[in-house]
């Protein structure tokens, strides 16, 4: 792989669950050094199109590669290996509850590698580090605050020293200072690790603070991409509307239905 060639690249990706069609014509990549946002109304398909990159789901048509080869084309050994080199943070990281947070870090590593215990220490004690909580290493996961136990969930997530970190809504719940902190590091660990990473996130200030470039999605289509600055000046209708929190525009507030007079059984009113 050419060091130009993106960590992750789609290219006119159409995916549906059965009949229904949800993503349409999806293109887009992520380079190393590079975090890319996932921005769009509930529903618009970016959990979706996470787990397309991650290979849990399968597109039906379109492309889409990691470090230049094809994933759908990749044998379920490659397919393991790939899914080693993508880092994941979702929601609501779950740790181990009886688990301490050393074993939670120690347990990708040791399911993925025979290292020695005192590899293994050095390695949990590197991450932990990392996240700035070297210290909480003995603590169980009820002793450890919300933010604390998000910060532990991505020192796992880092653990195996992916080249892609996928993030999904990796600020939600958190109090404003954890929520800056977990922002940062997801900054300096992509800095640090030159991984490129992917943000499914509604945080708007806080993501254009620390992402290199947006992509807006409305009803499974990309309908806007640009860097934070060019998005904040975008006069696109979309864009806008979601930047600004706007209630009326293109974003429906509706999910299209039947008429509501049908639905109600009162039949079509003249
Ligand atoms: N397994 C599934 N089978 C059928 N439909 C699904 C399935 N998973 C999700 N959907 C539908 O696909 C659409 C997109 O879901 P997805 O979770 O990708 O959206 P999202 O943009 O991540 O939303 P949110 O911001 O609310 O998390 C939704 O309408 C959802 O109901």
């Amino acid at each position: 792989m050419s060091t130009s060639t993106p960590l992750i690249e789609l290219a006119n990706v159409h995916f549906s669950y059965g009949e229904t069609p949800l993503l349409d014509s999806i293109s887009m990549s992520v380079s190393r050094g590079e975090i890319v946002a996932l921005m769009g109304g509930s529903g618009s398909g970016k959990t979706t199109l996470l787990k397309l990159i991650s290979g849990q789901l399968s597109q039906q048509s379109g492309s889409i590669k990691f470090q230049g080869e094809e994933v759908t084309s990749q044998t379920h050994k490659q397919r393991l290996a790939m899914r080693k080199q993508m880092g994941m943070l979702f929601q609501f990281g779950a740790l181990f509850t009886d688990l301490s947070v050393f074993e939670n870090i120690a347990f990708p590593l040791r399911e993925h590698f025979q290292l020695s215990e005192q590899t293994i220490r050095d390695l949990v004690l590197m991450k932990l580090h990392a996240v700035g909580l070297r210290g909480a290493a003995n603590l169980m996961p009820h002793e450890l605050s919300g933010g604390m136990a998000r910060r532990v969930a991505l020192a796992r997530a880092i653990a195996l020293d992916p080249l892609v970190m996928l993030y999904d809504e990796p600020f939600t719940g958190l109090d404003p200072i954890s929520l800056s902190i977990i922002a940062d590091l997801i900054k300096e660990l992509n800095d640090a690790l030159g991984t490129g990473s992917i943000l499914v996130t509604h945080n708007i200030p806080e993501s254009l603070k620390i992402v290199d470039k947006v992509y807006f999605m409305s009803s499974g289509k990309i309908v806007g991409q640009g860097t934070p600055d060019e998005i904040l000046n975008s006069t696109d209708p979309y864009v806008h509307q979601f930047i600004h929190a706007e209630p009326d525009g293109p974003v429906a507030f509706h999910k299209p239905a039947p008429s509501y007079t049908a639905d109600l059984g009162l039949g079509e009113q003249p």
